[in-house]
């Protein structure tokens, strides 16, 4: 496959779009009309500069209203299509793309169109060029690939053939079976566009809310296979209508487009047993068995407070860095490393956004490989000098530029608490509160970055994500989606904030940026952890009364297990699977906080809940004088 997008994808003026483009990695380049008609320059200069980054024009679009026009307009067209041949001559490209007419005027018949076709052809043939006919889904007459398809067949013109779009085809549901017998020579390009499942006006939907391959829940997937088993390994061409992505980053944009199109490729390839599509070869996605190690970077004037929490959760130091000023905090299963290095990217961290969760680390079965495909889809790798005979993490950027190291259990990697660390005996550690692993991940980013991060998630690991949900909080709504594996051994919850009013939102604006906002660990018996949190001196977020009123009467408790919740502040879910328990710390800084769990066959995140524990953890921001209202 070759790689290409539509310049009406991308955000900004013409030439901040084309440099974009061609940064991401992008062999070609749809000229869009109104970008180019927006632009002083002359087409030829265009084609220069879009040659000079290294692209190649794929398309020209779109010519609208050519077919079946009535005998008094007809002349009309030609005249049209021959003045855009003339700027598609000096741009320097062959195709053009002629969508399927929507004017109320103009007259259906499939020989009509295929009459308009042929000569059209004949006068694109004349100059070297191309006519490629794609469906629009609105289309007046014709609305549907099959019907466009016999088109150009009854055309029966050599410059003449078929333009594809997913979007088109599947918003329709129409069969995309019905692709694989067409030859794959008639096939002029595949435009390629994903979109969430909202049931609206097919044009509106089109128009504002498309997104990239994986981003959205459409079988983008299953439509490119049909494509590969025709045999055709041309270019794929994102065609990205979405209005976050008008005003977004040109270059944020245009890279997940790019990394759309190679985890496309990448899957159609996998689940194909032979395809002719040419792909980047690139391990698979790796399994995540668990999250090695949380690290925090800590402000020495910080570092008590929060280690003092840590030890009131049940923590005791069990290391010393051999050669840095990093401890290792452990409890059952999970690892948090505590790191007050005065240099290096800790550091870094600290100066820009104050004591947090910069780094996690995610145990695979192969640490090279994850990182191989990581970078194979565009991850920014991250090195650091470490000492001699200490271990080397291969990592990645994740998250508002946080790490995300790769470790695994077949190299020395997995031993580095063994290497790295002296074992220390903590004489201030408490009693173990029981917690057992990390349950989840929080991460809180700006709402226009939540498709980018679900995008990484999802292409470099293997895991799925889930719809999204709208919590609300009093000063807004902040929406939010899973990323997890089948197995629950990767949980990462995204929220994504769109004012700063709200929690999530304060969190950003105050942090300088997107990060680990909350951690939750996991008990298999939250009333034991509950009394060893009361024992060693935790301060829970204390929760509404008025919460357990309520769920008792939702759920149906019974009073007295109403009452063991309501003295340990802990919050109730129920679904099908099961049940679910929630207790929270209070805020720490500006507005990071711990959780800890219990599933008893429960499978979500407690989202009914988050209502009454974000008004709390406002209130407990609000008592250690931070004001989470931007006021
Ligand atoms: O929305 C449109 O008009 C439009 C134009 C050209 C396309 O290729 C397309 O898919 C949609
Ligand atoms: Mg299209």
């Amino acid at each position: 496959m070759k790689t290409s997008i539509a310049t009406v994808s991308i955000s900004g003026e013409l030439p901040e779009k084309l440099d974009a483009i061609a940064k991401a990695g992008f062999q070609g380049v749809e000229i869009f009309e109104n970008d180019f008609l927006a632009f002083d320059e002359t087409p030829s200069q265009v084609g220069r500069i879009v040659r000079d980054l290294g692209l190649e024009i794929t398309l020209f679009q779109p010519f609208r209203d050519f077919e079946g026009m009535p005998p008094a307009l007809r002349q009309r067209t030609f005249d049209r299509a021959e003045r855009k041949f003339d700027v598609m001559q000096e741009l320097g490209t062959d195709l053009v793309l002629v969508c399927s007419n929507v004017s109320p005027v103009s007259l259906g018949g499939i020989d009509r169109a295929a009459e308009d076709f042929r000569e059209l052809g004949k006068r694109a043939a004349r100059r070297g060029l191309r006519v490629g006919y794609e469906a629009l889904a609105w289309g007046r007459h014709i609305n549907d690939h099959r019907d466009a398809w016999e088109i150009v067949r009854r055309a029966d013109h050599p410059n003449v053939g078929l333009i594809l779009d997913s979007f088109h085809t599947l918003s329709r549901k129409i069969d995309i079976n019905s692709i694989r017998s067409i030859p794959k020579d008639k096939i002029f390009i595949v435009q390629l566009a994903d979109a969430p499942l909202i049931d609206m006006d097919l044009l509106y939907w089109s128009r504002h809310f498309r997104n990239m391959p994986g981003e959205g829940d459409l079988p983008v997937t299953a439509f490119t296979a049909a494509i590969a088993d025709t045999g055709y390994d041309g270019y794929f061409s994102l065609e990205i209508f979405n209005d976050q992505f008008r005003g977004g980053s040109a270059r944020t944009i245009a890279a997940d487009g790019h990394r759309s199109l190679i985890y496309l490729g990448d899957q159609v390839k996998r689940a194909a047993a032979v395809s002719n599509l040419t792909v980047i070869p690139m391990p698979d996605r790796s399994p995540v068995k668990g999250i090695g190690f949380i690290e925090f970077s800590a402000d020495p004037e910080d570092v008590d407070e929060l280690v003092g929490i840590l030890r009131t959760l049940g923590f005791r130091k069990a290391g010393r860095h051999r050669s840095k000023q990093v401890d290792l905090y452990r409890q059952g299963d999970i690892r948090l490393i505590v790191n007050t290095e005065g240099k290096g990217f800790a550091n870094a961290a600290v100066a820009r956004h104050g004591t947090s969760a910069h780094a996690m680390a995610l145990l695979v079965e192969s640490a090279s490989e994850a990182f191989a495909r990581a970078v194979a889809l565009g991850a920014e790798p991250f090195t650091q000098a470490v000492a001699p005979e200490e271990v080397e993490f291969p990592a990645i950027q994740g998250v508002g530029g946080g790490l995300i190291y790769l470790i695994d259990d077949t190299s020395d990697l997995g031993r580095f608490s063994e290497i790295d660390f002296i074992p220390v005996e903590d004489k201030e550690g408490g009693p173990s509160a029981h917690l057992q692993r990390i349950d989840h991940v929080a991460q809180t980013v700006p709402y226009d970055e939540m498709l980018t991060w679900l995008l990484f998630y999802t292409s470099t690991f293997e895991t799925r994500k889930s719809p999204v949900v709208d919590i609300i909080d009093p000063s807004g709504v902040v929406r939010s989606q899973v990323v997890e594996n089948a197995s629950g051994t990767l949980r990462i919850t995204m929220n994504g904030a769109e004012n700063r009013r709200t929690l999530a939102g304060h969190f950003l604006a105050e942090k300088l940026g997107a990060g680990i906002q909350h951690l939750a660990f996991q008990t298999e018996d939250i009333y034991a952890t509950a009394a060893a949190l009361r024992e060693n001196g935790f301060h829970p977020l204390p929760i509404s009364p008025n919460y357990y009123g309520d769920v008792e009467a939702r759920f149906g408790l019974d009073p007295e297990l109403t009452e063991r919740l309501r003295a340990d502040n802990i919050l109730y879910d129920r679904d099908e699977q099961g049940e679910y328990f929630q207790l929270y710390s209070r805020t720490f800084g500006e507005g990071f906080f711990f959780e800890i769990v219990e599933r008893r066959g429960y499978g979500g995140y407690g989202a009914p809940n988050a209502i009454f524990r974000i008004a709390a953890l406002k209130k407990s921001l609000r008592s250690e004088g931070v004001s989470p209202n931007g006021q």
